[in-house]
């Protein structure tokens, strides 16, 4: 506070939202449900969560088990589809956080629109990941996060998974050689033996993720894999070097195992090519020039920006989880996820010692000098303070 409101006391205090309703993708489906509820409670609100459909198995664990341990009239799991969700998108909520696509996305905050309801949208996009000149050990690393952050988890479905690799021209073979290496040890030889992948989800996210190598412009670009078995709903880990940037490929999240390498003439052409696209929920870069570590971090906009690994952000609880633009906005994770889930009330305290007369009516010139400056001069606030003490001290003989 100002002196010249002294004495007084400015505070925040944080107070529950209240109702709190948390709709889960399915990718993560325990703790991208569960993440956000802790959140919620530890603020102190009440929450029913949706767990994804298309995780069944996980949506029938959580709502057979929470109920077991924690009070039901304090955290409700309901299960469903999009019908569920649509039924409990017209009840009224004090909060909603929804983590899913940017089509469900824009539904939810019109939904919430007709009850101004506060929402934080954890949504998805393309994670670019730029690969800069490094030494052949470096390199070596470099290609088995590459290769971690695109396949190793659910084989591409992951909101922060590597969707495309920017590198320079001269590298882009290179790169192709040691992708290919890295990918046999990690996962086999190549359809029908692979080992260690994750398959598509369901039949549509099957069919969406094969669909972009149906354009012909797109196939003549796989430099690797390719393959895919419909019954078992796998697609082989793919690499397609410089297709069309109008495809879909490039213009859509990719959400599955198909990997683009887009190559540069310089590496520093990597911040106009993203910034030309729509802000992605995270960047990542490895490079070891501290120069063009300080552009990208100056000249780029995204939720989350790594160098030299990929998706391991998401573990640091000590760093805001959240989307920027089109990815998303709010965030949660440690502090952050309580901050997402509380209202800052704002608290001001004044006793009745001391009373600035000046911004009382009848005004005059003097007054309102008089609180000009001391707006403008705060040690008038001292002076009044000290002017106060002496009348309260006169008053008191
Ligand atoms: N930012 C993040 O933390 C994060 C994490 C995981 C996934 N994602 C994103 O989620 C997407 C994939 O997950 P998904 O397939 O489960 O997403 P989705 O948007 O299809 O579904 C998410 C949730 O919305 C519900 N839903 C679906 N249709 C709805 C409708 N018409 N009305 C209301 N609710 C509806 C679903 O039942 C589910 O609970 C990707 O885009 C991915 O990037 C983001």
């Amino acid at each position: 506070m100002p002196l010249l409101f002294f004495p007084a006391r400015a505070e925040v205090l944080p107070e529950p939202l209240g109702l709190v309703l948390v709709l889960a993708s399915w990718n993560f489906p325990i703790s991208l449900a569960l993440d956000p509820v802790i959140g919620a409670i530890s603020a102190g609100n009440t929450v029913v969560l949706k767990p994804s459909e298309l995780s069944p198995a996980s949506s029938s664990f959580l709502a057979n088990t929470i109920p077991r341990y924690l009070d039901s009239a304090a955290l409700k799991v309901i299960e469903g589809g999009h019908d569920a969700a649509e039924q409990l998108l017209q009840q009224k909520w004090d909060k909603i956080f929804f983590t899913g696509s940017s089509r469900v996305g824009r539904i939810i905050m019109a939904a919430a629109a007709n009850h101004l309801t506060p929402v934080t949208l954890e949504l998805g996009g393309k994670c670019p990941t730029i690969l800069d000149s490094l030494s052949i050990s470096d390199l070596e690393v470099a290609i088995k996060r590459i290769v971690g952050g695109k396949w190793g988890l659910c084989s591409g479905q992951a909101c922060i998974g590597i969707d495309y690799v920017l590198v320079e021209e001269k590298f882009a073979s290179i790169l192709v050689e040691l992708l290919k290496k890295c990918i046999k040890a990690f996962f086999g030889d190549s359809m029908p033996n692979l080992k260690n992948l994750c398959r598509i989800v369901s039949k549509s996210h099957f069919d969406r993720v094969s669909n972009l190598l149906g354009d012909p412009r797109v196939a003549a670009s796989i430099v690797h894999g390719g393959s895919w078995d419909e019954q078992n709903l796998m697609i082989e880990p793919t690499i397609l070097l410089d297709p069309p940037l109008d495809a879909d490929i490039m213009s859509e999240e990719i959400f599955g195992p198909l990997l683009p390498i887009i190559t540069l003439n310089k590496i520093e052409e990597s911040i106009e090519f993203i910034n030309l696209r729509p802000k992605p929920l995270a960047i990542y870069a490895f490079t070891k020039n501290e120069r063009f570590k300080k552009k990208l971090l100056s000249e780029t906009s995204s939720g989350s920006i790594t160098f030299n690994d990929a998706v391991v952000q998401f573990v640091a609880d000590s760093l805001p989880f959240g989307g920027v633009g089109q990815s998303g906005f709010g965030r949660y994770h440690g502090k952050y996820s309580f901050d997402t889930f509380s209202h800052e009330k704002a608290v001001l305290q004044r006793s009745f010692y001391l009373e600035l007369e000046p911004r009382y009516p009848p005004w005059n010139d003097f007054k309102l000098d008089f609180i000009k400056l001391a707006y403008k001069f705060d040690y008038l606030g001292l002076l009044l303070l000290l002017s106060g003490l002496r009348r309260i001290f006169k008053r008191s003989n």
